[in-house]
This record gives C-alpha cells, structure tokens and sequence, in this order.
C-alpha cells in the first residue's frame, strides 16, 4: 500500500511529566516522530516506556507539558472533536450487556447518525473484521479473539483516517495473535488506514509495521527509528526470512541498548 508524504501525526520535542506524590515521573521526553499518511506504526519498549502515553496524547486524552503534537495539521483536542481517530484499548472493552452491533453502534448514537446509516456502517465494519453474522451476539458468546475483532470494528466504525491500537492482540495466545496480526494487515491494506499500534512483540512489530519505533524508560524516549524494508505482501512465512531476522535484531539492539538492568 503506498505510503504519501502527506503527515498524519507529527511530534516535536513532545515531552510530558505526571506530577505525582512520589514526585515527577518523565513519560516522555524529546519525542520526535513523523508518521505519514498509510503508514502502520508500531512502538514497542519495556513498561513505563511511554508508549500508551504517546497513544493518549495523540487522542487528546493527556496533554503534552512541552513540545508540540499535531493530528492531521490540528490540535490533538481539535482531532478528537473532528473524529480525526479510532481508539482500541488493551481489553476488548466491550459492553456486556449489549449486542456486538449495539456495542459498535454506541459511538455511531453519540454522533447522531441516522439508523439507516447506523445499519450501514455497523454491516461494513463486521464484514471488515470477518464477523458478518455475530452482529446479534454478545460478546460472552465470542472467543477472546472475535471480541477484540469487535472492538476494532467499533473502532472503524466512524470511518476515520487513523486507528490508534494499544496492544490489542496481547492478552490472546499465540496462534489466534498470528491469525488476527494477518486479518489486521489485510485490513490495514484493503482500508488505507493510517495505523499507530503499541505493542511488546518484536515479532509482531516486524511483522506488521512500515514503521517500528523503539522506545525506552525512564525518561520515557525514542531510541531508534527503524523504516521497515519488509515488501507490503507479508505472509507469515516471511518471519522466518534473514531480512525479517535482521529487522528483528535490530529493535532487539535497540531495546537492549536503552535498557539498564540496574534501574
Ligand atoms: N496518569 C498518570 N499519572 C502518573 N503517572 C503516570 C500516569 N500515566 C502513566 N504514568 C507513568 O508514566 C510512565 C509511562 O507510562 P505508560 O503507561 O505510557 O507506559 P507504557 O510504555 O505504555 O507501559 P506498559 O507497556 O506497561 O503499558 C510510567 O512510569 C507510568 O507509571
């Protein structure tokens, strides 16, 4: 899928500092980070690295304490008012008490569109995620995976450019995570979406990404950048190929080389 020059989010010496009782806590620090329209981003990094951080101030839900952030040339809070991005958390998040598609419909009642719409956009979004039929369904009744396919369709349902992913698939084993990473990439290529996805895999960030950014702790910073030379056709083979081990060890160097046993 071609990836245009066009910036999608871009960060300048994005910093944030909780204030906490224990004192600040750096989240992040000196981020700079371009991401393009088509490009499927992954961050990945120990614990505390700042990687859900990032996520949330890109969905206006924390604010950066210096630097700058843009989301599609605006403010994150201006982005959020336009439904500039769809947002899937760790956890399917899904109402247990509601249907699959009344679950996707509850952000489509809050925008106010028409139940004809409603109806339409609900139909497209299952068939994007392969759940066409499981609309009636609760979510108990779904497998751990089909629920958090679920909750990436209620986060499409609006229809936005951007899809920001905190470590969707990591609660899942291994062999529906490979499955889901395989619908998600076919997803990503037949929709032209623009992907930011938060993850601990370096597997799964090889796998999926144009875009790998390698982040550590304490501070919260970007340690490396690394532009994906993986082609757009990814069968599952290709992790077992020397330019997808390559890719690997390098994040794998990064990763170790921003990491002190001794914190
Ligand atoms: N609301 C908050 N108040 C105070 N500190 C916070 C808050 N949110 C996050 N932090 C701290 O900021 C740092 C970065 O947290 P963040 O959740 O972004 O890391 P992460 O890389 O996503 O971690 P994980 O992989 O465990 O999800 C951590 O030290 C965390 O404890």
């Amino acid at each position: 899928m071609p990836i245009s020059n066009e910036t999608v989010v871009r960060a300048t010496g994005l910093g944030l500092t909780f204030q906490t009782n224990d004192g600040p806590v750096n989240a992040l620090t000196g981020v700079d980070l371009d991401v393009r329209k088509g490009d499927f981003v992954s961050f990945i990094g120990p614990s505390g690295c700042g990687k859900t951080t990032f996520l949330r101030v890109i969905a206006d839900l924390e604010q950066p304490t210096s630097g700058s952030i843009s989301v599609n040339g605006m403010s994150p809070e201006e982005a959020r008012k336009a439904r500039a991005y769809g947002y899937v958390f760790q956890a399917a998040a899904l109402y247990p008490w509601r249907t699959i598609e009344k679950n996707i419909a509850l952000p489509l009642e809050i925008m106010g569109f028409s139940a004809d719409e409603k109806k339409k956009r609900i139909e497209r979004t299952l068939d994007l995620v392969n759940l066409t039929g499981f609309g009636k369904k609760f979510p108990w009744q779904l497998s751990g995976g089909m629920q958090q396919r679920a909750s990436i369709a209620r986060a499409l349902a609006f229809d936005a450019d951007l899809l920001l992913m905190d470590e969707p698939f990591g609660a899942l084993d291994e062999i529906v995570r490979d499955h889901l990473n395989e619908q998600l990439l076919k997803l990503w290529a037949r929709t032209n979406k623009t992907i930011c996805f938060v993850t601990h895999s370096i597997p799964e960030a090889v796998y999926l990404s144009t875009k790998i950014v390698v982040m550590s702790p304490r501070p919260g910073r970007v340690t490396d950048i690394i532009e994906s030379t993986l082609p757009a056709e990814r069968p599952l083979g290709i992790r077992e190929t020397p330019e997808f081990l390559a890719i690997a060890h390098r994040v794998r160097e990064g990763l170790r080389a921003g990491h002190s046993y001794d914190e």
